[in-house]
């Protein structure tokens, strides 16, 4: 506590550090307490009691945040070096090699994990754990641990135009940089026309790769639709995931997955994706390189925003985007959901709507709830679908 009477005085004295006494201006006081009476400071205070609005994030600045490629440059770990030396003993003249050889140096491995959702903790350049070098004694150097990147599940390793790796299921690994091997110590050239080698050799070096991760998450259905029709909302109301959902564009800003539990003990894993605009294929908005994670999907939710004027026209330009992407891409099985009913005007426009896209669209409420259920329903029909053609195909269905 600084004692009352120093407070008071014109050109203050306070204390400037562990028992120094330094002479301040009054502007500098190295509390915080303004010297204003507090009645203006509350009136200041009244003057700005509007929360501060979040400022909008650039188009350069969303797609920032979004990461779902990654070029990696990743080196195994070097073999250790083999050792040249002879054995020493009181009384033993030529005790022969005893050179070890040295460790190899450890792989660098790519392992799917269910726990991480983008590429983005994964760094740039990767070096392997290097093998240790050999030792007297006819002791071999201990071998470089391996190295595991944690990546999300659903990524695809490249390397140049090649697709090597699709780390499609959680656990896969993929051996992306093998560590060099160990060097061999003199011991190991020691032969019956060579009784006293000094040969050894270093340690390979580690192999070297650069590879394109990109990451296409694998789920059941992708939710498809403009920003801000309620896919997020959705996804809360039907799923266990929690995206966040806020009354401006491009909240999603990388691609959630919920897991929908059907009563039949399936589970239909939901992809939620940044939201798409017109015009998304020539880069407006966050762009169309996100729609990659649909492309794995096998069935498609499209969304729209039954409380704007003519939602059947947001359908459309959805499929184009979708078809710009991928030709066929809009073809795959789907549900058309008209959110937000609970809106009057929705509510208004669900006939026009059902003479437009038929009765089999959903209309909805994500905040309420209503009818949900019919879109859970037409969920698990498509799930069934989807079991039946793999089946059919002797292939295995996707499972979570
Ligand atoms: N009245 C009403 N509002 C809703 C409904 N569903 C979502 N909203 C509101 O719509 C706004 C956007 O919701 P989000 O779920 O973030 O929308 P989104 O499609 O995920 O948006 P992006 O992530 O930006 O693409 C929020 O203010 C929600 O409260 C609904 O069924 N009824
Ligand atoms: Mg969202």
């Amino acid at each position: 506590m600084v004692p009352s009477r120093l407070l008071s005085v014109g050109p203050r004295t306070v204390f400037g550090g562990v028992g120094r006494w330094t002479r301040v201006a009054p502007g500098q006081l190295p509390w915080h307490a303004p010297p204003r009476l507090l009645s203006a400071s509350c009136a200041d205070l009244s003057k700005h009691q509007e929360p501060p609005r979040k400022k909008p994030l650039s188009e350069k600045k969303l797609k920032r945040h979004f990461v779902d490629h990654r070029r990696v440059l990743i080196r195994g770990g070097c073999g250790g070096d083999g050792v040249s030396c002879f054995h020493s003993e009181p009384r033993k003249e030529f005790g022969g090699p005893d050179g070890g050889d040295g460790g190899d140096g450890g792989h660098v491995i790519l392992k799917a994990d269910q726990q991480v959702k983008s590429l983005s903790s994964v760094l740039s350049r990767y070096q392997g754990f290097h093998g240790q070098a050999g030792g007297r004694k006819n002791c071999s150097g201990r071998g470089g641990a391996v190295l595991y990147i944690r990546v999300p599940v659903g990524t695809l390793v490249k390397e140049g135009s090649e697709v090597v790796a699709d780390l499609s299921c959680p656990g896969a690994e993929y051996v992306a940089a093998r560590g060099g091997a160990g060097g061999k110590g003199n011991r190991f050239f020691l032969a019956n026309d060579n009784r006293a080698p000094v040969t050894c050799t270093p340690g390979q070096p580690g192999q070297e790769r650069v590879l394109f991760l990109e990451l296409k998450t694998v789920a059941h259905a992708g939710m498809v639709g403009f920003p801000n029709v309620g896919k997020s909302s959705l996804l809360r109301a039907i799923s266990n995931a929690r995206p966040a959902v806020a009354s401006y564009p491009f909240t999603t800003l990388k691609p959630h997955v919920g897991i929908v539990r059907c009563d039949d003990h399936q589970q239909i894993a939901v992809a939620d994706i940044p939201g798409i605009v017109r015009g998304a294929h020539q880069n407006r908005g966050l762009g169309s390189a996100f729609l990659r994670h649909i492309e794995r999907c096998r069935f498609l939710l499209f969304v729209v925003d039954l409380s704007e004027p003519e939602p059947w026209t947001q359908l459309e330009d959805l499929k184009w985007e979708l078809e710009q992407h991928e030709a066929g891409l809009s073809q795959r099985p789907h549900v058309v959901v008209a959110n937000k009913v609970d809106l009057p005007e929705a509510r208004a426009a669900v006939p026009r709507l059902r003479a437009r896209l038929g009765p089999s669209a959903v209309a909805l409420s994500a905040a309420t709830g209503e009818n949900v259920e019919a879109l859970l329903l037409r969920l698990q029909e498509l799930h069934r679908q989807h079991v039946a053609t793999e089946l059919q195909r002797s292939r295995q269905p996707l499972r979570w």
